[in-house]
């Protein structure tokens, strides 16, 4: 009887969460959600078959996921085996011809191939690409003391549009052609952010391994305008890996994305639990003068 009972208010407590994702449901119908993996957000084989389901979860309810992932931990771990050292400066990784082929075989190889073949398993369709694919990212140096890093220039999502037309998620590897037969490694955030200002997305979702932005005090800083990230970065709180986020949530905001949410990729069902519930996750960066969304984030 009991155990009847406890059944009952866990069907209750499901229909409620159900009907709170209604009106999300409709808002984002038809919705392209660009979502960065991080390699820290990846975790272990559970946290990885949560992603997928979420990702196919989207799919499934008429939006257009996108997935962008990095892979910075894996790519560690190959260079070390390799005897390769390397080094970041504010967040990118220094690249020279021998860490490009590296990263190239881990982002693209290994770590896309993880993620398809998880979001296939949970009943979606996904095909993984890189930049490289149909010239998805044509990038220039970004800057020379970084080495092969890209800094993408043109972008053509039609090939995403495709993918998506035929009910495929796209993966992408952040590896792309320059326009002298370079290969360049592109930091996942940047790509991510380039994809999503091309597609001006309806969301872009940086999943992480901290619960979002903090403030000096160690507290997470639930909504930004894109003044309050600079003046952040000036007074050096955001630093490390999190200049790079910061970075591409501004540029993808100028460029016509809606909102930017820093969220940890690393608690269950993040990406659900920012899209489709009044609580939200993370950090959302979004200017002031974009009216505000359906979801009342302390708003
Ligand atoms: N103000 C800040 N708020 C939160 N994290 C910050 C901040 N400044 C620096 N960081 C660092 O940024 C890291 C996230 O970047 P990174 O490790 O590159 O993540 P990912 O691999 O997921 O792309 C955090 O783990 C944290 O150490
Ligand atoms: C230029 C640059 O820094 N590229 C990154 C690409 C992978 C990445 O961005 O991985 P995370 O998202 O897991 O950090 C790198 O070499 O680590």
């Amino acid at each position: 009887m009991k155990k009847q009972i406890m059944n009952m208010r866990d069907s209750i407590a499901t229909a409620r969460t159900l009907n709170e994702a209604l009106p999300y449901l409709q808002r984002y119908d038809g919705a392209i959600i660009v979502v960065k993996f991080g390699g820290n957000a990846m975790g272990d084989a559970e946290a990885m078959e949560e992603f997928a389901q979420d990702i196919v979860f989207m799919r499934q309810v008429g939006l257009n996921p996108v997935v962008v992932h990095g892979g910075g931990p894996m790519i560690n771990s190959l260079l070390a085996k390799l005897g390769i050292k390397s080094e970041f400066i504010r967040g990118k990784r220094v690249t020279d011809a021998a860490t490009v082929e590296v990263v190239e075989m881990v982002l693209s190889g290994l770590v896309n191939k993880r993620i398809v073949q998880a979001i296939n398993d949970a009943g979606g369709r996904a095909v993984g690409i890189s930049g490289k694919d149909d010239d998805l990212m044509v990038c220039d140096y970004d800057d020379p003391e970084l080495g092969f890093v890209g800094r993408p220039r043109d972008m053509r999502v039609q090939v995403l549009r495709d993918l998506f037309q035929a009910g495929i998620i796209p993966v992408v590897a952040p590896v792309a052609p320059g326009d002298n037969g370079e290969t360049f490694n592109v930091n996942g955030d940047t790509a991510a952010g380039a994809i999503a200002g091309a597609l001006k997305a309806d969301r872009l979702l940086l999943l992480t391994d901290v619960s979002g932005v903090k403030n000096a005090d160690g507290e997470v800083i639930t909504q930004m305008t894109p003044e309050e990230v600079r003046e952040l970065t000036t007074q050096g709180v955001i630093s490390g890996g999190m200049i790079p986020k910061t970075e591409t949530a501004l540029m993808a905001i100028e460029q016509g994305v809606r909102a930017v949410v820093i969220l940890d990729g690393r608690i269950q069902n993040a990406c659900l639990l920012e899209l489709f519930t009044d609580h939200g996750a993370g950090s959302l960066i979004r200017s002031a003068t974009v009216a505000p969304r359906v979801k009342p984030r302390e708003e």
